[in-house]
Order: structure tokens, then C-alpha cells, then sequence
């Protein structure tokens, strides 16, 4: 197992690149820590493939380098960087059986065979494969096959890292579940650095100690869920993670208070006065529908999603939900959305700015 450590890491596909625009990955320093289970998480085309890919050596980057422990592997092979990978979709040998299959890295390593097959044995029922051990891979549906990848993506001890590239994709939802907390609990047990690119922030969240978020070729924000519920650090953190997403207002600051349009919000600390384009977040859970204060609001409608109610209305042209509790009923004439003020963060040119100096938080 190692550290991995990216260096001033950057990417383009373009042979003339002109600026920053045309660079699939923005320069970045990052450091994963040795036995840390990480994911990857953005929309489609944010850049997760290639950063893997980098790392994993299937593709050279255009800038800086990617060092494992204390040794600069760069210019190494995928072969020489000792990693496992799993993909999206299943790669393993049809004619052999899922026994085989599954040994075949430890085979390949020289490993004694009582260890292989205690290991297999176990890898199997992480997988849930046990009984079809002696199956032939051929015939097997796609969904078997793919657990046949993610458990030879496990069996060897001694990796540096196992990557993930959305490896739930082609299995069913209910064994997605089951393979994602069997995934965590291996890493528990035996503590591989591993990272798991996934567009699902639910897969993210439920696999992962810390998730980066990529947005247009840059790791937005590197965070334990919590932080990154807590504290985005980009507006689009505040948006993508969340069920519904962060509430984000156009306003002007000025210390203590916002204003959106004509209507004050009060915050919780002094953030000077930002210029360029400054923008409040609230999460819809800080979020709370009353008779008055806040920013007036039309109410669309109302959904029931078991544990909590959402609140679906809109300022203007502008999207404002709310998460209320089974028990807060909606008062009558209650049409304007309150906001905590603790939990407001604001937002310049799309980053979170922290208070002034020395202003209480
Ligand atoms: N081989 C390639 N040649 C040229 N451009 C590429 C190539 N591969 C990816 N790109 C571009 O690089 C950017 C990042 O793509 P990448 O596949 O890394 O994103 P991603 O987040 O993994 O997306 P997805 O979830 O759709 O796979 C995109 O704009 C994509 O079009």
C-alpha cells in the first residue's frame, strides 16, 4: 500500500492547447493517504477517467508528476506501478472457472497454493460467489461476471492501490448495495488505499472516508461527507451533494448582512464587502417556511419522501427548497423561506469565502 501524491498534475488532449480551457485536467496538487478509501465524484466529462487513468499509468500526463510512497513512477507502466484496477464492465477469462479466475493474480505472483485457496475462498463470499466457484466464467450474466472483476480486483494483499471506475454500473441495484458495504468492510479489514470513481454521490458518500469532487477538470473540494455538506467549498458541491441540493441566491454582502434584491438576510459573521459574483448558499435542510423574514417565496408543491417532506417553491426565477420534518406542519399563510443563519456560506466568483479576520464565525 502507498501514499500517492500528485504534483502539480495536469492534462490536455489537444497537441496546441491555448488556455486553460482546453485542458481535461486544470493544474492540481493532491495527496491520497496510504490505506484511505476515496472517491471520485462528478458529472459526465468532469475529468474522473483521465485523473485515474493517470494514475494508473494508462495514460501520460501532459504535467507533472504521480508519486507513490517516495518513488516517482511517472514514466512506469501500469504493470510496474503494482495496482489493481476494476472497470466498468467485466474482464475475466471465460474458460476458466471462477475459482481460476479469481487466483489467477496470486498464481501469477508465485503465491503458495493452501493461501490462494483460503483466499479465494474468502474473496468468494465477499463476492457471494461461493457456491458457483467451480462454475466456468462462460455463461455466467454480466452481472456475475462484473463480481468476478471486483473480487480479482481484491484478492492480492499486497497492492499499492486498487482503482475503481464506476465497477457498480452493470449489477443490479439491490447487489449494488450489498457489494458497496462488503467493498467498505474489506477495506476496513485489510486497509488498501483505494479510489472509486462514480458519478452516484450515494455510491460516493456510502463508500468512501473522504470524496473529491471534480468539477470541469479540477478537484473542487477534497472532503469527508460530512465537510462537504457542511462546508462546500464550491458552489458546485453546495449543488451536486445534497438530496435536493444547496439553495444558491445572487446577492450583495456587505458585513454582516446579504441582501437578495430588496431583502435583507441576516449571517452569522462579518464577510467585509466581496466583490466579483457573490452568491449565498443554505442547505434546504437549514432552510424553513414561515410567515415572514427571509425572501418571499411561491409555493410549487410538496413531496413525501418517508423520513422528511420537501418543500418545492421558487423566488423569481430562481429554485428554493426546503426540507421540513414529518411533524413541522405548513402554517397557514406561511409563503416565505427563513434561513439559519449559522449554516449560510458565501460564495465569490463560485469559492466559499471564509469571514474577515478576526470577525466571529
Ligand atoms: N481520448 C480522448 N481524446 C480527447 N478528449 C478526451 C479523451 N478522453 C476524454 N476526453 C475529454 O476529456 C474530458 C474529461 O473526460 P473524462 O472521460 O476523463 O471524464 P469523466 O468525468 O470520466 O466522464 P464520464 O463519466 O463520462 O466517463 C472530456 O471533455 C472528454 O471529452
Amino acid at each position: 500500500m502507498a501514499r500517492i501524491r500528485l504534483d502539480n498534475l495536469a492534462h490536455t488532449y489537444m497537441t496546441y492547447p491555448r488556455d486553460d480551457r482546453d485542458f481535461a485536467l486544470k493544474p492540481m496538487n493532491v495527496e491520497w493517504e496510504d490505506g484511505g478509501a476515496y472517491a471520485l465524484l462528478g458529472a459526465s466529462g468532469c475529468g474522473k477517467t483521465t485523473l485515474l487513468n493517470i494514475i494508473s499509468g494508462l495514460r501520460a500526463p501532459s504535467q507533472g508528476r504521480v508519486i507513490f510512497g517516495d518513488t516517482d513512477v511517472t514514466e512506469c507502466p501500469t504493470a510496474e506501478r503494482n495496482i489493481a484496477q476494476v472497470f466498468q464492465f467485466p474482464v475475466v477469462y471465460d474458460t476458466m472457472t471462477v475459482r481460476q479466475n479469481l487466483a489467477f493474480p496470486l498464481r501469477n505472483r508465485g503465491m503458495d497454493p493452501t493461501r490462494i485457496r483460503n483466499r479465494v475462498q474468502q474473496i468468494a463470499k465477499v463476492i457471494g460467489m461461493e457456491a458457483e466457484l467451480d462454475r466456468k466464467a462462460r455463461g455466467l450474466t454480466a452481472d456475475a461476471k462484473q463480481k468476478i472483476s471486483l473480487g480479482r480486483g481484491m484478492v492480492r494483499e499486497d497492492v499499492n492501490a486498487i482503482l475503481f471506475d464506476e465497477p457498480l454500473t452493470v449489477i443490479d441495484p439491490q447487489m449494488k448495495w450489498e457489494l458497496r458495504t462488503q467493498l467498505r468492510r474489506l477495506h476496513q479489514e485489510f486497509g488498501h488505499t483505494m479510489i472509486y470513481v462514480t458519478h452516484d454521490q450515494t455510491e460516493a458518500l456510502t463508500f468512501a472516508d473522504k470524496v473529491a469532487v471534480m468539477f470541469e477538470g479540477r478537484i473542487a473540494q477534497l472532503g469527508t461527507p460530512e465537510e462537504l455538506f457542511r462546508k462546500p467549498q464550491h458552489t458546485f458541491v453546495g449543488y451536486f451533494i445534497g438530496s435536493p441540493g444547496m439553495n444558491l441566491f445572487e446577492a450583495e454582502v456587505d458585513g454582516r448582512q446579504a441582501r437578495i434584491g430588496p431583502h435583507v438576510i441576516p449571517l452569522a459573521a462579518d464577510y467585509g464587502r466581496p466583490e466579483g459574483r457573490v452568491q449565498i448558499g443554505i442547505r434546504p435542510e437549514f432552510t424553513r417556511i414561515a410567515a415572514s423574514g427571509g425572501i418571499p417565496v411561491d409555493i410549487l408543491r410538496i413531496e413525501d419522501v418517508g423520513r422528511h417532506v420537501v418543500l418545492r417553491a421558487r423566488h423569481g426565477g430562481v429554485a428554493v427548497n426546503a426540507i421540513l420534518s414529518e411533524e413541522d406542519t405548513l402554517a397557514e399563510g406561511a409563503t416565505h423561506a427563513v434561513f439559519d443563519p449559522a449554516e449560510i456560506g458565501v460564495f465569490v466568483d463560485g469559492w466559499r469565502r471564509d469571514p474577515v479576520e478576526g470577525a466571529s464565525a
